[in-house]
């Protein structure tokens, strides 16, 4: 079977994928800026015999790491930015920053973007082996946090010739993600006001902070009158300074709008600009709304989900040693009783493991997930499908100090690998049928109906480095 010679071609060369993942953790680089990290990607693909071409799309630290040539042409989607103020000390039970204040990854995407660089190594080592063409791409994806670097790349038309697209993502359970994500539309608003002392001459100030604070209470307001899908957050990325005495002159505003359609969130942003616009009337200031970035919602794709659902199964599912599953009740220990009631079940018999040892059982019905991913826009422009491995504790919640701690240990190293093989199975599995490909584009076809896909990123708008 192609899956056993796939797990061999991962685990003969495991040791140099977890020093991969773990300089990556180590560098914990956030959006856009992950230059070590795809740096050390780029050149390990370049090692394994990948021609790499970098700052793809316009952005420094995307590429595409390529093999092959002609069709079928498979994309390996690979994620390693992290995120901002997470530091966090590996291995143990205990929150406690490695580096107060700097960066974590708090999301696992050193293991996300090294088991897809496995996957396609895996991919590449096979077809040559086995003399099959078309070619297997890994797509370096920068700034998925917050960045939607895939949207980006999907802009400059760098999916438009794959044929379909393969991703994961770590998590504490086994699983298909037939997921549906939430679209989203990130976007700053930038009031400009006048400055005064505030005491002296407050009737002269015109103050950006009170645009702020009149727009955030009126989007409070709005809450009520949006569909219950809908999310609405924001971020003061500027107050105006540290002075109370000072009238602000300058404040923003950080807004994250998101629905379950691209056309939900263009109607709800349409009525958060209103009120910026009503905000600055009411304080006499200046908004200028800058764009950020966006992404579409996932369309899933259950033809591969079904052929990736049939290779997990025969690959089985990560075994945990007795070290690990220590180390998992000793971080187990440190969660909350509700976090503990999010903790996967097969059944309310089921005991509450520390890590779950089975996979969750795909039926293709849609599961809703309560957050975004760039993966959206792949989903829509190629049939898509991701899956999920065990690499964290039972219940535990994304961006959590549990995920960092437990991210460059061998519990996420083992997850990770797996990854990486039910990913290159299922990729020799579509290349070898080219029928299960044509019956996956005609599902995305079918699943789209009459919309087609418009890029949510305006023109002209580029990623930004957020500070
Ligand atoms: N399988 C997952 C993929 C992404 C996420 C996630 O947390 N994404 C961020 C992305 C935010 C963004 O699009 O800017 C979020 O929803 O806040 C969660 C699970």
């Amino acid at each position: 079977m192609h899956t056993k010679q796939i797990a061999e071609m991962i685990e003969n060369k495991r040791d140099s994928f977890i020093k991969v993942s773990d300089r990556i953790w180590e560098f914990a680089e956030t959006r856009f800026e992950e230059y070590q990290s795809a740096e050390l990607l780029a050149h390990t693909l370049e090692s394994e015999g990948f021609q790499v071409e970098r700052g793809v799309g316009g952005i420094q630290t995307a590429f595409i790491g390529s093999f092959g040539s002609g069709s079928p042409v498979v994309a390996i989607l690979g994620e390693f930015d992290a995120l901002s103020g997470m530091s966090q000390k590996k291995g143990q039970a205990k929150e406690e920053p490695l580096v107060p204040g700097a960066n974590g990854h708090g999301c696992g995407h050193n293991l996300l973007g090294t088991a897809s660089l496995a996957a396609a190594v895996a991919v590449k080592q096979y077809m040559e082996e086995n003399n099959m063409s078309g070619t297997v791409r890994y797509y370096g994806c920068p700034g998925e946090e917050g960045g939607s670097g895939k949207t980006f790349m999907a802009r400059a038309g760098l999916f438009e010739d794959v044929d379909f697209a393969l991703c994961w993502h770590p998590m504490g359970y086994n699983s298909i993600m037939a997921i549906e994500s939430l679209a989203n539309y990130q976007v700053y608003f930038k009031f400009r006001g006048k400055s005064a002392h505030a005491a002296a001459s407050p009737h002269l100030g015109r103050s950006a902070l009170d645009a702020v604070e009149l727009m955030n209470v009126g989007v409070n307001y709005l809450r009520e009158h949006i569909i219950t899908d809908a999310r609405v957050h924001y971020a003061i990325t500027n107050s105006g300074g540290l002075s109370p005495n000072v009238v602000q002159p300058y404040a923003e505003v950080l807004y994250l709008v998101r629905a379950p359609k691209v056309a939900q969130v263009q109607e709800i942003y349409e009525r958060v600009c209103k009120i910026a616009k009503g905000a600055a009337l009411m304080t006499e200031t200046e908004v200028e709304i800058v764009f950020d970035k966006a992404c579409s919602n996932v369309v899933q794709n259950e033809t591969i989900e079904q052929v990736m659902y049939k290779n997990f199964q025969e690959l089985g599912v990560p075994v945990h040693d007795e070290e690990e599953l220590k180390l998992a009740k000793s971080v187990r220990a440190t969660l909350t009783e509700q976090e503990r009631q999010t903790a996967e079940r097969l059944s309310a018999d089921t005991p509450d493991p520390d890590m779950v040892s089975w996979i969750n059982p795909y039926t293709g019905a849609t599961i809703p997930l309560n957050g975004s991913t760039d993966v959206g826009d792949v989903s829509w422009i190629t049939p898509t499908a991701q899956c999920t491995t065990a690499c964290f504790i039972n219940g535990s919640t994304l961006h959590s100090w549990q995920w960092v701690t437990l991210g460059a240990t061998s519990m996420a190293h083992k997850g990770m690998l797996h990854a990486g093989k039910v990913m290159a199975s299922t990729a020799i599995d579509m290349l070898k049928n080219p029928e299960l490909i044509e019956k996956a584009k005609a599902e995305l076809k079918q699943r789209l109906g009459k919309t087609t896909y418009v890029n949510p990123i305006p023109e002209g708008v580029m990623p930004s480095v957020k500070k």
